[in-house]
């Protein structure tokens, strides 16, 4: 089986969605699987709407609405036959939504937020399944939920392994074409989970393993993996292998086109991973597989922004021992706080960090009893793989340089803009 993953991009509006059918149809689709993320910036407005339920409840209806509209013109422009099934399909979805809030107990936003957000991906495989059998591409709708079975880590749900593998081999069992959501699943309850945000490649690869498939191809508005992110710089360049090792180191530092939990249930069982344009399905973009390196080899520059820079230091001109840096890090892994860059001397400790979910807050007080904290918000860490001084150079060029480390491989800055 093949594994396509369409991400929010390339279902972002009707024409968006026409154009799947002419990658289908470009590259066949039989004994197929495809994984959709919701419908462009959907998760976004998703996160608006849970936000005005807990703390702008007068915001709280026209939050939906945006969502809802956004999703019926859509569907409207796809679907001629206004008594097509599909409208009450979408309309019963929004119900069951708004009841959720209406019914809901729980305080807990994490818990709402996987309640309320998973509707995005659930929506746009409903319209992109009900296109498609409508252009005579036969294919089954199946619920992820049903099948990637987690904890209850909200929002950052950990894959209960055994189980998604048993219920994956038994439900998709034929040689056909399946769509199923990325980024969903559910915890031992049946309630709905995600598995944190930009989810769906991971979901490929969790499906990809499960069934041993022949390869995952991510569709994706660029031409594959490039050598930098085109929104922040000019002259990219196409990767056009790269191996298993060199895409997670790049997905780690943050080069955003893949998620970087995809990487290795893929290398786990040598699945090549294929990063293909949608504009044009013919070209190889960039094939990601065993020992191929990196082709061409070159300079690759990511940019990870709002980071926030903390500066940890004894208030006692005490020495920062591996004691205190791992009650630190303890905190900082309770509160989800990712860590980026490390770098220490005798009393003070400094970390790069991505509070994706704003709980520096929560801690900040726990590390000031025992430290002095200073901080920066708002600061980017580049990082550039097989870089030299000239392309380095060139980042810092017109910017504060904060912090600087450097390996042999790598050199990773941390600058204020
Ligand atoms: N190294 C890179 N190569 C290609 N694209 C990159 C890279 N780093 C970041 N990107 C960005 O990733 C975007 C595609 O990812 P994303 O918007 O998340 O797609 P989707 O919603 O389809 O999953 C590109 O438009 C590009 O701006
Ligand atoms: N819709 C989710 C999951 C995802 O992976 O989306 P995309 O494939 O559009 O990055 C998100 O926006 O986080």
């Amino acid at each position: 089986m093949k594994v396509f993953k369409f991400g929010g991009a390339s279902i972002k509006d009707p024409q968006a969605i026409r154009n799947v059918l002419h990658v289908l149809k470009t590259v066949g689709f039989t004994d197929s699987l495809i994984i959709a993320s919701a419908m462009g910036k959907t998760t976004n407005a998703l996160e608006d709407v849970v936000n005005s339920y807990f703390k702008k409840p007068d915001e709280l209806k026209n939050s939906i609405e945006i969502v809802k509209n956004y999703h019926l013109d859509i569907v409207a422009d796809l679907f001629t036959d206004k008594n097509h099934v599909i409208f009450d399909r979408i309309s019963a979805l929004f119900t069951e939504m708004e009841l959720f809030l209406a019914n809901n107990k729980s305080p807990n936003y994490n818990f709402v937020y996987d309640q309320m957000v998973s509707y995005g991906e659930i929506i746009a495989t409903t319209v992109l399944s009900n296109f498609l059998n409508d252009q005579q591409i036969e294919n089954t709708w199946i619920d992820a939920r049903n099948l990637v079975k987690t904890d209850t880590t909200y929002r950052d749900a950990i894959v209960d392994w055994k189980a998604t593998e048993e219920n994956i081999t038994n439900q998709l069992k034929d040689q056909k074409l399946y769509i199923t959501q990325g980024f969903i699943g559910s915890d031992a309850n049946n309630f709905s989970v995600t598995l944190g945000r930009e989810g769906s490649d991971y979901s490929a690869a969790i499906f990809a393993y499960c069934l041993n498939a022949e390869s995952v191809t991510i569709w994706k508005d660029v031409p594959g993996v490039l050598n930098a992110d085109p929104r922040y710089f000019e002259d990219t360049v196409l990767l056009n292998k790269i191996s298993y090792h060199e895409a997670i180191e790049l997905a780690f530092y943050g080069a955003s086109v893949i998620h970087p939990k995809t990487l290795q249930p893929l290398q786990r069982k040598e699945i090549p991973l294929y990063v293909k344009s949608f504009v044009n399905p013919t070209l190889p973009g960039t094939s990601v597989s065993k020992g191929a390196g990196l082709e061409p080899q070159t300079a690759c520059f990511i940019v990870k922004k709002n980071q926030l820079l903390i500066l940890i230091s004894s208030k006692d001109f005490s020495f920062v021992m591996e004691h205190q840096v791992s009650d630190i890090f303890k905190l900082f892994a309770e509160q989800h706080i990712k860590v980026n860059v490390i770098q220490n001397s005798a009393i003070s400790f400094t970390v790069c960090v991505e509070d994706k979910f704003g709980n520096f807050d929560h801690i900040f007080e726990d590390l000031a009893k025992n430290f002095n904290i200073t901080y920066n918000e708002n600061v980017s860490l580049y990082t550039i793989r097989h870089f030299s001084s000239k392309d380095a150079e060139k980042v810092i060029a017109g910017k504060t340089v904060l912090l600087q480390q450097v390996n042999r491989e790598t050199i990773q800055i941390v600058t204020k803009e």
